[in-house]
């Protein structure tokens, strides 16, 4: 058996979900089955100081080689990076993932990809001029169960899928949990539930409805958005969004479809998280429909609940997930890489962009605009 394919791993920014992720990439592949590619962390930087990426480096129990710098350019110069993780606030993927593509470095950027879609463009024509790999890190695109679903779509199981209803929402006290600075409420980071939830629903609404299609048959939707806003902060609390796509040409197909995607960070998708009450996602066909309990971000069991059967009738299907789930989408960075490829065929550069426009007519419908120095397009911006 070949050796695997093995990516160096840099990681940019020392964070929540950068600890996650890096802790993923180190669990061995075998407890998921994989055996062609693999992955090595062989840098950390943060901004704040090269001890709190010696730290990071630490508590993620990286080999004791790999590098602490205390600056993201020192980062990028790095000749044993292959690819760079960015892990900052949504307000910095444009001008972080710019700095890695124009250092030579492919990038697998956080989601949201940037703070809207004319950043999502530079940044895709950068890595086209530079011939990198260049990817959005919607993780729940690489899940095994997505993956199934999507195929059982393009396969007619649900016969024609007319609608797609999808929840990522939080129940939180707004102003004890997030007051003003977090970065899920504080407009300088470009924050509020569209960027950082709502496009978990978007995800599905799109995986299920656009992705399915052959590409020269995807057309971007319209779409209807409503915001309400934080009284603290002025980011959005609450945003409900009605798609429609329309019928897929050339053959002109039966019909349109709608999507329905929510979010909202004053009620919850399920009153009590812990119980399997009710679907976070509800994809409806003409055969049937898929139910997704969510997390919307991390969902854990399905169902596929055929017309003519009760919900009584149907089990749920438990995906199980060996770590976090985020080691899937690394490895089809690794598997692009060692293709040549610089996009993902599960998600990529032409639905990011589709995705970034319908947030960016969300927020122009409702007059919700993020400060001037994080919606720019020029480069290099102090932020
Ligand atoms: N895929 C997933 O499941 C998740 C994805 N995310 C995404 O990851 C990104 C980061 O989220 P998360 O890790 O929760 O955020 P954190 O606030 O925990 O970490 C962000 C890091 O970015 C760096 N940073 C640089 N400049 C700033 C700044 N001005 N303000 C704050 N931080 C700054 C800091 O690292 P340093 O000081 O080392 O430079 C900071 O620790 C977001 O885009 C979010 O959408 C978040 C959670 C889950
Ligand atoms: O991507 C995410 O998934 C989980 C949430 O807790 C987090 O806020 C969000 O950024």
């Amino acid at each position: 058996m070949s050796s695997p394919y093995t990516v160096r791993w840099g990681i940019l920014a020392t964070g929540g979900i950068a600890e996650t992720f890096t802790k993923d990439l180190l669990l061995d592949p075998s407890s998921r089955d994989v055996s062609d590619v693999k992955h090595i962390v062989v840098a950390a930087a943060s901004s704040s100081s090269v001890d709190r990426a010696k730290q990071f480096l630490a508590d993620c129990s990286c080999p004791s080689d790999a590098k602490a710098y205390g600056s993201y350019p020192e980062l990028v110069k790095d000749p044993n990076v292959d690819i760079v993780y960015v892990a900052t606030p949504h307000s910095h993927h444009y001008q972080n993932t710019m700095l890695c593509l124009l250092a030579g470095k492919h990038v697998l950027c956080e989601k949201a990809f940037t703070t809207n879609a004319a950043q999502a463009k530079k940044i895709i024509e950068t890595a086209k001029e530079k011939k990198l790999f260049l990817m959005e890190a919607v993780w729940t695109r690489f899940f095994p169960m997505s993956i199934h679903i999507r195929k059982m779509i393009q396969d007619g199981e649900l016969g024609d899928v007319h609608r797609v209803i999808a929840d990522n929402s939080f129940g939180a006290n707004v102003e004890e949990r997030w007051g003003t600075q977090h970065r899920m409420v504080n407009m300088e980071l470009a924050g509020g539930a569209l960027l950082d939830l709502g496009i978990y629903s978007l995800t599905w609404v799109f995986q299920c409805i656009y992705h399915t299609l052959p590409p020269d048959s995807r057309k971007a939707p319209s779409v209807l958005g409503s915001i309400s806003k934080y009284a603290k902060t002025g980011a959005d609390e609450k945003t409900s969004m009605l798609l429609t796509f329309p019928a897929a040409p050339p053959a002109p197909s039966k019909h349109d479809a709608h999507g329905i995607a929510l979010t909202n960070f004053r009620v919850a998708t399920f009153p009590n998280k812990h119980e399997l009450t009710r679907p976070a996602i509800r994809i409806q066909g003409t055969k049937g429909e898929i139910q997704v309990d969510g997390p919307a971000y991390r969902p854990r069991n399905w169902r596929f609940i055929p017309v003519g059967k009760g919900d009584g009738d149907v089990e749920w299907v438990e995906a199980k997930i060996p770590g976090h789930g985020m080691f899937w989408e690394a490895d089809e960075c690794a598997r692009c890489l060692r293709d040549g490829r610089s996009e993902s065929e599960f998600l990529g550069w032409e639905e990011s962009v589709v995705i970034m426009e319908t947030m960016d007519e969300v927020r122009r419908q409702n007059g919700q605009k993020y400060p001037e120095k994080i919606e720019t397009l020029d480069y290099p911006v102090e932020l």
